[in-house]
């Protein structure tokens, strides 16, 4: 214990000092401190802060003890209730930031009784969402300012406590009912909303306007905040090579096509092709981009990725947050269906959540990722996977397709998986189509007549020098 406190102090100090050098304000609940502080922090001092996040959590549960800690950990769901009615009720928008407010007061603003409405408040209150000042008497702080007045983080309590609270409250039943948890029409989600083996939850969605906007708006905030930025794929996997030879990218359920807007601005010869349901690429902003450079480069099709893939011979097939939507069975179908579109040397890449060893992250990471985990088990008995998770789905879809490994950029939170589909092929066919002139050339032929395997991305730098020649 006094070695966790220790190490508190000491990156504590190192955290407030490095603060003061940036010259930025030191972490506060008041109604004024930044609610973001911690996403303009330098690199050390965002490690100290990991390691206070992760020491204090690790003193105050071995000071409270594991009996005590069991015990209290199950009314976890309080916080979220608390949350959840704060939210719904819009409590925190009731009154201006920056002034108080009497506990009668709300009440007669809010739709809650005065019983109901102060036991909310209050517990919130243990969170530091709002602040009793004096008996009765309630401010703002940070956090309730974040409620009240950001429209992202309404939409996400919102989407979190009153679609995934009751989906994660029914998963019990569910797994007790169809322990294999593996269709789409058999999750916590269905039994919460009465639609066990009737529709998936997207297809619920689909139907309810408001709640499909208010799950897109919390998807984009949490697709905004820190490790999930676009520029992770952008700068973390090098496309220059195809973006020389002007190949196509196919962004698979690319919604809107904000990732391939993103990489066009960057790459400026590929091509794209953003496919998603038909109702999401009518409602895609047009033009895609204001950039006219980047809008002409991107075609949007409607196209159901449980069907063929239509778009023959493309360089690359993406998936970026769609495979862990999805249990294995159906995981292995969407990349099954990519297979009559192949190319030799084609790429697939999937980016999503890559789950590594326990322990081997810090808590932080390990506790969120883990948390995405069990979410996806109770809206769609779907799963995040480790690496060889994700080997073993290329394997089951077929063998032609060569495992690549994955790519963590730094900073990310997604990693990027690639495989190939027959490489040994593409080179086979780049050594029937170009004279074996150039060395390097001659090096990758021989190895292959060899049997041994060739790297074509290697085999294509070469193939574009020959061309240029
Ligand atoms: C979690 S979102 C990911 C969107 C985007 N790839 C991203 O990185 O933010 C899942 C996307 O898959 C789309 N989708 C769901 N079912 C689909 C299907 N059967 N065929 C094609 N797209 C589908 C949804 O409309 C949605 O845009």
């Amino acid at each position: 214990m006094a070695y966790l406190a220790q190490k508190i102090a000491t990156e504590t100090a190192a955290l407030e000092a490095c603060l003061k050098e940036a010259n930025l304000p030191l972490p506060s609940f008041d109604v004024d401190a930044d609610p973001d502080f911690a996403a303009k922090l330098p690199e050390a001092a965002r490690r100290s802060r990991q390691e206070i996040v992760h020491a204090t959590k690790e003193l105050r549960d071995l000071t409270i003890g594991p009996r005590e800690s069991v015990r209290w950990q199950v009314w976890g769901h309080l916080d979220v209730l608390a949350l959840q009615t704060v939210n719904a009720f819009g409590l925190a928008k009731l009154f201006p930031v920056g002034e108080t407010i009497t506990l009668a007061e709300l009440t007669a603003r809010s739709k809650l009784d005065a019983v109901n409405l102060a036991r909310l408040v209050r517990y919130a209150a243990t969170n530091n969402i709002f602040r009793e000042v004096s008996p009765g008497v309630i401010a703002h702080t940070a956090a309730s300012r974040c409620i009240a007045e950001d429209e992202d983080m309404q939409a996400w309590i919102g989407f979190n406590t009153e679609d995934i609270f009751p989906a994660s409250a029914h998963v019990l039943q569910a797994l007790r009912t169809y322990p294999e948890a593996v269709h789409l029409t058999q999750t916590g989600f269905n039994f919460a909303f009465n639609t066990v083996d009737q529709e998936p939850m997207f297809v619920t969605f689909g139907k309810d306007p408001v709640r499909a906007k208010r799950m897109g708006r919390a998807m984009a905030s949490l697709t905004g905040g820190e490790g999930y930025e676009v520029k992770h794929l952008v700068d973390g996997y090098d496309f220059a090579e195809l973006d020389g030879r002007e190949g196509t990218f196919v962004d698979v359920g690319g919604s809107h096509g904000f990732v391939c807007v993103d990489l066009a601005k960057k790459y400026k010869k590929m091509k794209f092709v953003v496919q998603d349901l038909p109702k999401t690429v009518e409602t895609a902003p047009s033009p895609i981009s204001e950039d006219g450079q980047v809008a002409e480069r991107i075609r949007l099709q409607a196209h159901d990725f449980f069907t063929e893939q239509p778009e023959i011979g493309a360089d690359v097939y993406f998936f970026r947050w769609i495979m862990h939507n999805y249990s294995t069975p159906y995981a292995i179908k969407l990349i099954k269906n990519l297979i009559p579109a192949l190319k030799p040397g084609a790429k697939v890449l999937i980016m999503d959540h890559c789950l590594t060893e326990p322990g081997t992250q810090n808590p932080w990471d390990e506790k969120q990722i883990r948390s995405m985990d069990l979410i996806m088990l109770c809206l769609l008995n779907a799963q995040e996977r480790t690496e060889q998770e994700f080997k073993d789905l290329f394997a089951a879809a077929d063998e032609g397709f060569v495992f690549k490994g994955v790519i963590r950029p730094p900073g990310a939170k997604m990693g990027i998986i690639e495989a190939v589909w027959k490489p040994e092929e593409e080179a086979k066919e780049a050594a029937v189509a170009a004279p074996v002139e150039v060395e390097g050339v001659k090096a990758v032929l021989a190895e292959e007549t060899e049997g041994a395997k060739v790297i074509p991305a290697e085999a294509e730098a070469v193939d574009n020098t020959a061309a240029k020649e």
